[in-house]
């Protein structure tokens, strides 16, 4: 009784208090209830039922007789400023105008006066409906089909917030009888479109009403595309003018899952346009797996592809069946090897109020780990016999806006990108702006520790027992082989990072991407792509590359071509996951990108996995 105000003002008390005790998810309600625009709403409702109760009268004659007394005072003595103003403005169209449009609405009986039924109506007639729409330059916004028994015209499906929907006077099952006088009985679908496509200004239906109208309860539901879809190029799209074409990673809201096969989606880019037609999930996995068939067969091995349950007794023998690469063989000139690990160790540590602090995950060996696992995941951008490429992943993720708050642990920032680019050149800078804030997480091996080494940190010194162990028990992101020893970065490790109250910024191979992907971690993942060859060429004159074959070396033309044919292919099989991507062109300007994008994904609402935030009421 005492309006919605009130209790909203209640609420916040409410609200306000478990604020204080630090009640997961309040704050973002807390301010969402705050806001302005909602108060502004509420006062707006609470006008508008007082308007309903209340019936306003008409104006119109008050502001005459009050006229005709300013008038006659006119004439009874001379006038003063303020009576002079009142007579400007009882006078002024404006004003006379909102008098009469509320006036109007004042006395308006709403509902449209409609003549009696007459009495003779014979009980079996359906009762037909006339509908005129006025065509504009938009579409129709429907979609028609014909009964395959009766050859009846019906309307299939009208989309949401097209020409149709807007005028609420067409539905799904209305059945056609007439267009523009023109009886459709016997027509072919095309034969009818061809009407409409030929009309100008008003289009006349003649229908029968669907009996039983689909009602609609569904949720709005937003999702992340896992894929590509162009209706243009689908020929099993019902209509592909009305089809929505989206990329991977693009965030869709569907608004409608009534029909199988086609759903009614828009973009989050453009909510306020009309809905297009989308597969269902069930549907784009369908093309999916037919598109995959199409597809040469190419047999490879995928690292990532052996199931957790499969247990490898020697860890050794299972890399050289996954490994077909024959680098192993090369041997890097030791000396040369010993110059850059000099070099490598000198950069790692950096001098901060007279301390040192050193850097973790940035060793030569475990980037050229990481290079070689990334080289036994090449193949699987061609037909692969395994969910690898996501082939039979779920085309759509169930996204929703998440809010860090304050007091929840950072979001792990995970760099990627092709072998060169400058993720490790980014991530080194970034923590060195601030080793207080940003870390990396320290890697494992099972390589012996050297005297100068300490364990936790450039390493954490494990036997290849234990290396194995965790990674049968799921605990790291992504591991790997080099020159018999094995490398990786566990869960644990960042999650060390994560409890200090850091960030932890890691960079990975993309199949690690999946691993990654947990309601603990959060991770925000960053792309860093190369600019052009021709840009590159300019600025990474100075720049020096490591490869298996050689260390500290000047960049090579096959070098820069390499990164770009690399990056092209990450972004089409792993964009989806990619939640920034900064172009590494001017390395001032990219760290600067970094920084922001890194305060954006701790402070900033962002989209992601419904799962994630289902999991952490779960917990
Ligand atoms: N924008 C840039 N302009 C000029 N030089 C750059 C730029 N970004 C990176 N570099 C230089 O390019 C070289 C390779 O960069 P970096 O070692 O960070 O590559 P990476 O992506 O980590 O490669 P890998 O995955 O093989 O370790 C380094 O010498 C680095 O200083």
């Amino acid at each position: 009784d005492s309006g919605l105000s009130h209790v909203l003002t209640l609420v916040l008390q409410e609200l306000s208090l478990l604020c204080k005790r630090d009640v997961n998810g309040v704050g973002m309600l807390y301010d969402l209830l705050r806001s302005r625009w909602l108060q502004a709403l509420l006062k707006i409702y609470e006008c508008l039922q007082n308007y309903l109760e209340k019936r306003p009268v008409p104006v119109m004659l008050q502001a005459h007789a009050l006229n005709c007394e300013v008038v006659e005072l006119l004439h009874e003595a001379p006038p003063s400023g303020e009576i002079k103003e009142l007579r400007r403005l009882l006078r002024s169209p404006h004003l006379r105008a909102l008098l009469s449009a509320h006036d109007t609405v004042a006395q308006k009986d709403f509902e449209p006066t409609l003549p009696p039924l007459p009495d003779n109506i014979p009980e079996n007639e359906e009762a037909m409906r006339i509908v005129c729409l006025v065509k504009n330059n938009q579409p129709l916004g429907a979609t028609i089909k014909r009964h395959e028994i009766t050859g009846d015209i019906t309307v299939a499906r009208v989309i949401h917030g097209g020409l149709a929907d807007r005028s609420g006077l067409l539905y799904a099952g209305d059945k056609l009888v007439e267009v523009n006088g023109v009886s459709i009985d016997g027509l072919e679908p095309e034969q009818v479109i061809n009407i409409l496509a030929l009309s100008q200004g008003t289009i006349m239906f003649k229908l029968i009403p669907v009996s039983d109208r689909p009602v609609s309860n569904q949720t709005t539901l937003y999702v992340r595309a896992m894929a590509d879809y162009w209706p243009l190029q689908d020929p099993a799209i019902p209509c592909a003018d009305a089809g929505l074409p989206f990329k991977k990673g693009e965030i869709l809201q569907i608004v409608d899952q009534n029909d199988a096969l086609w759903w009614q989606a828009r973009k989050l880019s453009d909510l306020s346009a009309c809905a297009g037609l989308i597969p269902s999930n069930h549907l784009l996995k369908r093309k999916q797996r037919e598109f995959w068939w199409t597809q040469p067969f190419q047999p490879h091995f995928c690292l990532k592809l052996f199931p957790s349950s499969v247990f490898f007794p020697d860890l050794d023998n299972f890399f050289v069946c996954v490994d077909l690469s024959a680098e192993d063989d090369m041997q890097i000139d030791e000396k040369c090897v010993e110059t850059v690990f000099v070099l490598i160790l000198e950069e790692e540590e950096f001098g901060e109020l007279g301390q040192r602090v050193f850097i973790a995950g940035f060793r030569r060996s475990m980037r050229l780990c990481r290079r070689k696992s990334r080289a036994n995941q090449q193949s699987c951008y061609a037909r692969c016999p395994s969910s690898c490429c996501s082939t039979f992943a779920a085309p759509y993720e169930e996204v929703v806006r998440y809010q860090r708050h304050p007091g929840d642990r950072n979001r792990l920032i995970v760099l990627v990108g092709p072998a060169g680019v400058g993720v490790n050149e980014l991530r080194r800078r970034l923590i060195a702006s601030n080793p207080r804030e940003f870390q990396s997480a320290v890697p494992h091996t099972t390589r012996v520790q050297k005297s100068y080494e300490m364990n936790g940190r450039e390493y954490h010194y494990v036997s290849k027992e234990t290396f194995e162990n965790m990674v049968y028990s799921h605990r790291m992101l992504e591991y790997g082989e080099y020159r018999g020893y094995m490398y990786g970065t566990s869960i644990d490790a960042v999650r060390t990072v994560l409890n200090e109250g850091k960030i932890c910024v890691i960079d990975l191979e993309p199949h690690g991407i999946q691993i990654a992907r947990t309601h603990e971690l959060k991770p925000y993942i960053i792309f860093i792509k190369p600019s052009s060859i021709s840009c590159m060429r300019q600025t990474r004159k100075n720049a020096r590359i490591i490869t298996d074959y050689y260390v500290n070396m000047k960049f090579k033309e096959e070098d820069l071509q390499e990164m770009e044919d690399s990056a092209k292919k990450m972004e089409a099989q792993f964009g989806q996951f990619f939640d920034q991507v900064i172009v590494n062109d001017n390395l001032q300007e990219a760290s600067a990108q970094l920084l922001s994008a890194v305060h954006h994904a701790q402070d900033e609402p962002q989209w992601v996995p419904a799962i994630w935030i289902c999991s952490d009421t779960q917990t």
